[in-house]
């Protein structure tokens, strides 16, 4: 495995295994961006990529761009030699690990943004965050050009951004959607959980629980309003009395519009999406449902 920090030494060395790749079924190159200290989830984006492709790019970079003042950017955790360890392991072939210099070598003059879907949900609490997330998202794309690019459901929104930036501005990479990784519990796999304390992690138990509870509820409700499941998400929320809800909410997917009244037997795929403050740690999950069908 080799270890990058320059872009343009990441593209050369490219450039060479590239050229060393025979005939094959599988995708050229494979990317997987993180921001690092990195988990199971990850390891499946990382898996997922090397199944599908002859080699495996994975990214590590805290990108400032896209926290807010206030948020958790100087606490983000953060374990480069433990990194480097599991993605040896997972077969990464290369690690791109830039400094925040070598991305952002002067003041940011140019940025991407999508409109519209991001001004709901995270975009809505978090307002310069997807702005942060399609730049980098698409300077490393840019750097890497990757045939496929690997992406995890716990941020659905941020797939639906990026896939809509990728369509918009007809970039060549096919976004790969994969499924969320839960503890044994359910807790959705995050690098943020390290920060919960023992009584906050035991109560944040209620998101996947709240989404199971969903997903029951719907089977047996054939027709509904969102208002409805939102409630009854919320509910089983309010249970926790360390639980700080940011947002609960019922959109379809992937557009995030609010749906129409939910009628047994028409196709409507929709999302229940939630973020939830435990002490200092915001925690996201969501379930996505595909009904009428
Ligand atoms: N539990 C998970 N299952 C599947 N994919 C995941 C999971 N957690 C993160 N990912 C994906 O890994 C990629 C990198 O995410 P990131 O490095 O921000 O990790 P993270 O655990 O989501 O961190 P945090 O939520 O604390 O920001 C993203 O595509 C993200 O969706
Ligand atoms: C896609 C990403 C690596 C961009 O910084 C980040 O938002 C993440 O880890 O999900
Ligand atoms: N996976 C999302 C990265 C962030 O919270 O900034």
């Amino acid at each position: 495995m080799e270890v990058i920090q320059s872009v343009a030494l990441l593209r050369s060395t490219l450039q060479q295994k590239k050229s060393g790749i025979g005939a094959s079924l599988k995708a050229p190159v494979g990317f997987v961006p993180t921001m690092g200290y990195l988990h199971e989830g990850h390891l499946s984006l990382i898996k997922a990529a090397r199944e599908a492709s002859e080699i495996v790019v994975l990214s590590i970079f805290v990108n400032p761009l896209q926290f807010g003042p206030t948020e958790d950017l100087d606490r983000y955790p953060r374990d480069t030699e433990r990194d480097l360890k599991l993605a040896e392991e997972a077969g990464v072939d290369i690690v791109f690990l830039p400094q925040v210099e070598e991305m952002y070598p002067g003041p940011v003059k140019t940025t991407v943004s999508v409109s519209g879907i991001t001004s709901v949900l995270c975009g809505a609490s978090r307002p310069v965050h997807f702005d942060g997330v399609t730049t980098v998202v698409a300077k490393l794309l840019n750097i890497v050009q990757p045939d496929k690019a690997f992406f995890g459901l716990k941020d659905a929104q941020q797939v639906a951004v990026v896939s809509q930036m990728v369509q918009d501005l007809n970039m060549n990479v096919d976004i790969v959607a994969c499924p969320i990784l839960r503890e044994e519990d359910g807790l959705a796999m995050s690098s943020r959980n390290v920060f919960l304390s023992k009584d906050e992690r035991e109560q944040a138990l209620v998101l996947s629980r709240s989404l199971k509870a969903a997903e029951a509820w719907v089977r047996e409700h054939a027709s509904f309003r969102a208002e409805d499941l939102r409630g009854a998400v919320k509910a089983v929320i309010e249970e926790a009395p360390l639980a700080d809800i940011d947002y609960v909410e019922v959109l379809t997917y992937p557009q995030l519009e609010q749906p129409e009244a939910v009628e047994a037997g028409v196709p409507v795929r929709l999302i229940v999406a939630l973020a939830v403050k435990f002490g200092a740690t915001r925690l996201i999950d969501n379930t996505i449902l595909t009904l009428g069908k």
